[in-house]
């Protein structure tokens, strides 16, 4: 018999599979166990309901339909300050690292840490590694505290310094028992987090009483599960700076184009965020959508009925967009970063040129102004907007708590809005490409207009 779908008691709801992390307590006997040092804060009072339990968890869908979810609803362990911790603060060696590009709020996220591991549970040996993983072997630490981080939030990038490759787990892991940390906060991208699974990895196999975190930072939003990562709205912020720029000197010439190149490696959110937000943009071009130039439905077609229209056009294109366009020879093809990702041709300069060239053979003798920005690195140069400052500060904060409470392997991340605490094995594989099949990029299009290049 069908199921009555106006009663909504004919539906049950679908189980729940709990994504559990790690706990040193499984790889080292008689772990210590003491109150959690904020039960004497004079600032926090701690009622019963303050602290979070094991038991409380949060749902990653929070949406779906009764009638057709059948696959069991993944939850996580919520973040946040846990009533027993087990580490002694007077024991803690804890380490900071950031890796890979730059991004907004880096250097929140260090103040915070060491803020709160100093204010909320006494640590006072915090250790800034710098530049990078190679930090761990290569470099001399800096010793940090609430004094020397005091205004770190007001900077950009971070000022531990940060790099790409430099990986060799053996070093790096020899390096963190012999300066004697045991905490590790990792702040950086998805090449962070699947070195921090190695590390993790490393760590359990050599039985070290050390607790291992990822804190994501990606500009370009490219971290799976998460709601965002920090620093993404700060750079939606300054890319909207670009455009609006771009749009002034379209506008203000005859058949006028602005082409703004904006990051965005693998995925296309800062581009898309930017086109949405500022309702100027005719056009954009994204990692996640193949386009194409020449005829029916082509980029040009579509650029030259938009100038005949409205006279001017504005387009964003992400810098991983239209790299199987521009042509490369063999030794472009195989060339790589430090930390293994293809190098990309530079889709800006070729598309104006494209486009230039275009309108000198079907165009010749009218007027056309190309203007073209690349605010490159500027977006993410920055220290983070009054948003993502905040959210960097709870992040830390997660993590922190977490790591006293004995948990490792762990990143923390927001998920609907709360904190929880996620397998970084979890975030490494998970990715974060714009789908253009959900309403959002339905919702660029109506906003350009453009076409769907298919
Ligand atoms: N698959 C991997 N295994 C081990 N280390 C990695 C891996 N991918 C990246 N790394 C290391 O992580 C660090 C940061 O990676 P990178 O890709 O440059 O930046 P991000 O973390 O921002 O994505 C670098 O030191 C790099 O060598
Ligand atoms: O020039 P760099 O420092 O290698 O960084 C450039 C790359 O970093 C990125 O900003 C991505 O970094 P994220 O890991 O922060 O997402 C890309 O958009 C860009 O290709
Ligand atoms: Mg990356």
């Amino acid at each position: 018999m069908d199921s009555d779908s106006s009663n909504p008691a004919a539906f049950s709801l679908p189980s729940i599979s709990l994504q559990t992390i790690s706990h040193l307590s499984e790889s080292i006997p008689n772990l210590l166990q003491l109150p959690n040092p904020i039960d004497k804060s004079p600032y926090y009072h701690p009622n019963p309901a303050f602290y979070i339990s094991s038991s409380d968890v949060l749902l990653r869908q929070i949406l779906f339909d009764l009638s057709t979810s059948s696959s069991p609803l993944l939850a996580y362990h919520r973040a946040g300050p846990r009533s027993q911790i087990r580490f002694d603060p007077a024991t803690v060696r804890a380490a900071i690292v950031t890796c890979g590009g730059l991004c907004p709020g880096l250097n929140t996220v260090i103040r915070e840490l060491v803020v709160a591991l100093w204010d909320l549970y006494g640590v006072r040996q915090i250790f800034g590694v710098q530049a990078g993983f190679r930090g761990f072997y290569s470099c001399e630490t800096v010793e940090l505290n609430p004094r020397i981080v005091h205004d770190w939030h007001l900077r950009g990038g971070t000022s531990l310094a940060t790099s790409r490759g430099g990986f060799d787990l053996d070093k790096i892991v020899g390096g963190i028992e012999e300066k004697g940390f045991n905490q590790v906060y990792c702040i950086g991208g998805d090449g962070t987090m699947r070195a921090a699974v190695k590390i993790f990895n490393e760590i359990q196999h050599r039985k070290l009483k050390i607790s291992i975190t990822g804190i994501p930072k990606t500009v370009d939003n490219d971290i799976g599960i998460i709601d965002r990562s920090f620093g993404f709205q700060t750079a939606v912020e300054i890319a909207l700076q670009a455009v609006h720029a771009a749009h002034v000197e379209a506008e203000s010439a005859v058949n006028g184009v602005g082409l703004v190149k904006l990051m965005g490696r693998n995925t296309g959110h800062i581009a898309l965020h930017a086109t949405l937000s500022s309702r100027v943009v005719d056009c954009c071009l994204i990692p996640e959508n193949d386009f194409y130039l020449e005829g029916e439905g082509g980029l040009f077609e579509f650029l030259h009925q938009r100038l005949k229209k409205n006279g001017h056009v504005v387009i964003v294109v992400a810098e991983g967009a239209g790299q199987n366009l521009i042509p490369r020879t063999e030794s472009q093809k195989a060339e790589q970063d430090e930390s293994g990702n293809q190098v990309f041709l530079d889709v800006g300069p070729w598309l104006k040129s494209e486009l230039n060239k275009w309108w000198k053979r079907d165009h010749d003798g009218e007027l056309f102004t190309l203007k073209y920005i690349d605010p490159t690195y500027m977006i993410r140069a920055v220290p983070a907007n009054a948003t993502d400052n905040l959210y960097c500060t709870l992040l830390a904060h997660s993590s922190i708590h977490g790591v006293m409470a004995g948990y490792t392997g762990f990143v923390s991340g927001q998920i609907n809005g709360n904190y929880a605490y996620i397998p970084v094995e979890e975030v490494a594989s998970a990715k974060n490409p714009v789908d253009t099949k959900d309403h959002r990029w339905a919702w660029v299009r109506s906003v350009t207009n453009q076409p769907d290049f298919n």
